[in-house]
């Protein structure tokens, strides 16, 4: 649902933004071809790429980085590239399909690199859990060298930026040259500790149906943003561009620092000049001579400079500085040929582009989720299953209703995409439910259908939330297979909070939508509270749900995107915390 103060865009539609980018990138790309039915390019050549004996390299995350990821796929950098919704890590199934295409039947290998967001770890890292046990050889290098951050006691790390684009190159250089997986992989996580990134925003973003991301005055700048319009680490006065470069490069060097990168006279380097979407080429071209000069002045030897757009936040006005040091192999990988459109100048179209097949989906034995096994788990009777059916409606309805809301909030917090994210899992569970007289779901099976529900948002999602729920769906799902009871939902609730907390990394605490969770949870296994109803429980659960969302409010952020926000800054809860309040509330409208 497009918000009334949307930002003008030359889209047709917000939902099909993302597919006609890409539809367009193949269209003028001939060496570039779309992956039947997944938000996937690939090398046109891929079948062949595939026996040569090669190393074969995944890469993706969520769109607005454009020409990253797809614009960096062709010989001699990536092989594939999945690409998400906006600032939305793409689903683990449309992952799974790009690197059995790239992977299957390949003995060198697959190497998938991701920029360090916790919705790309948990997505991709579920992906490559799959395709290993398929037998596919993978391994997966997190990029993650942002220099903002001035410590690093945070549970999601060091952010990846602009950096990564250069490990495309890298990786892709030396897979051409026959490299194995493990030299790969041992030689892009050297260069990753190597190299370091800084950015700087003179003006927001806004993702396609919604506002800006943030809002700075008309003379301030903001240091050390993600590119995702999160805002950065500190504000500042509108300078000269002299004075802003050399202070990018100052806090990137600074000592003091946890995330600063180590240079010293004589280091030789290559260097990213990019634009972050909305820089003008006069601007561009002066922050390249700044930066060059700055560096020389230090006694480093600039020896590879690269200016132009790499790794952009849509229109953000604003750029980052990628600083690599080079050793002879680095520099070879720099220097080595590609054709791919994002490093090189685009190929001119050849013939009719638009028209040009898919490459059809390997073939393949395993299709996990796919088909639940409605054998299994205890079935309830018909009213017990009506009454889930209408629990989930509403929970659904609910959701979407508070898109707007959630969006709003993780514009503050994170990147203004939790309410479109659980907007579209809840849309697509809709979708499969179907009708009450015949359900599309098997909502006599709690068990079966707990999965089917794991399986959609796994699918349609996207995003920390889509891999979030779908991990806790998963875990809760294990405790319904025998006797449903209260007590068999509230162990399917601790599970699934279980498992949360091992992928997500966070604890209650952190300012996320465990803080929610574990509040209704607390209430629910409450001890003292035997006595109670059902209703009555389930009531004051809602009522902790609520509590705990709206108590992270004052919370410090220490897991997710929000961990990168100036605490000063947060200060409305947590929408990930929010959306369980909601569902929480949903459903106990419908017990009561
Ligand atoms: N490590 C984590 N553990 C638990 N919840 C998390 C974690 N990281 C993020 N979240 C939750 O995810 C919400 C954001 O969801 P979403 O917008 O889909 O994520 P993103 O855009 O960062 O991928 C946060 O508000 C927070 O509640
Ligand atoms: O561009 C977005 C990145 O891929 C991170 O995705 P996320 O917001 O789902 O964590
Ligand atoms: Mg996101
Ligand atoms: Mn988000």
């Amino acid at each position: 649902m497009a918000q009334t103060n949307a930002s003008k865009k030359l889209i047709n539609s917000v939902e099909s933004c993302v597919d006609e980018c890409l539809e367009g990138l193949v269209a003028v790309n001939p060496g570039l071809r779309l992956l039947e039915g997944h938000r996937v390019v690939v090398r046109s050549d891929i079948q062949e790429l595939v026996k040569s004996g090669k190393v074969t390299l995944v890469c993706g995350g969520g769109s607005g980085h454009e020409p990253a990821h797809a614009g960096y796929v062709g010989p001699g950098m990536l092989s594939a590239a999945v690409a998400g919704a906006v600032f939305t890590s793409p689903p683990p199934h449309s992952i799974l399909a790009a690197i059995r295409t790239v992977g299957k039947n390949n003995q060198a290998g697959v190497l998938v690199i991701i920029k360090n967001y916790t919705g790309d770890r948990l997505n991709f890292g579920l992906a490559v859990e799959r395709a290993k046990a398929e037998g596919i050889k993978v391994d997966m290098v997190v990029v993650g060298e942002d220099c903002a951050l001035t410590s690093t006691d945070k549970t999601a790390g060091r952010r990846g930026l602009c950096g990564t684009v250069f490990v495309h190159k890298i990786a892709g250089s030396l897979a051409e040259e026959g490299r194995s997986l493990e030299e790969i992989a041992v030689i892009v996580r050297e260069a990753v500790d190597n190299m370091g990134t800084i950015g700087l925003s003179l003006a927001p973003c806004s993702v396609p149906g919604s506002g800006p991301s943030f809002k700075l005055e008309h003379d301030e700048m903001e240091l050390g943003l993600g590119i995702h319009g999160e805002a950065g680490v500190k504000r500042m006065k509108l300078t000269n561009v002299q004075t802003a470069i050399s202070t990018m490069l100052d806090h990137m060097t600074n000592q003091a620092t946890k995330t600063h990168l180590e240079l010293v006279k004589g280091d030789a380097i290559g260097l990213i000049v990019n634009n972050l979407g909305g820089t003008s080429i006069l601007e561009l071209n002066i922050v390249a001579k700044e930066a060059i000069s700055y560096l020389e002045n230090k006694g480093l030897a600039v020896e590879r400079v690269y200016c132009g757009s790499f790794m952009t936040a849509l229109e953000m006005a604003g750029i980052s500085l990628t600083v690599l040091k080079l050793n002879e192999v680095l520099r070879d990988c720099l220097d080595s040929p590609t054709v791919a459109p994002g490093w090189s100048k685009p190929m001119l179209p050849k013939g009719q582009r638009l028209r040009a097949t898919p490459i059809p989906l390997p073939t393949t034995e395993s299709s996990h989720g796919d088909k639940i096994d409605v054998s299994v788990g205890e079935t309830v009777d018909k009213d017990y299953g009506n009454l889930l059916f209408e629990i989930i409606e509403n929970v659904c309805k609910s959701l979407i209703s508070s898109e707007n809301r959630l969006n709003m909030l993780d514009t503050q917090a994170g990147d203004g995409d939790c309410g479109t994210t659980v907007t579209r899992g809840a849309q697509a569970i809709l979708k499969k439910l179907g009708d009450k007289s015949s359900p599309g779901l098997p909502v006599t099976n709690p068990y079966s259908l707990t999965l089917a529900l794991a399986t959609i948002v796994e699918t349609d999602m996207g995003g920390s939330s889509g891999a979030l729920y779908s991990l806790f769906l998963t875990s809760a799902a294990q405790c319904l297979q025998t006797k449903i009871s209260s007590s068999s939902w509230i162990q399917a609730l601790n599970n699934g909070i279980a498992a949360i907390q091992r992928y997500g990394g966070a604890e209650p605490g952190d300012r996320t939508m465990l803080d929610a969770l574990y509040g209704a949870s607390e209430v629910l296994n409450d001890k003292n509270r035997s006595s109670l109803s059902n209703v009555e429980l389930f009531r004051q659960a809602v009522q902790a749900a609520e509590k705990g969302a709206e108590d992270t409010a004052k919370m410090a952020a220490k897991a997710g995107r929000a961990s990168y926000v100036n605490p000063d800054n947060l200060t409305q809860p947590d929408p990930g915390a929010i959306s369980v309040a909601v569902w929480f509330k949903a459903i106990l409208d419908k017990l009561v």
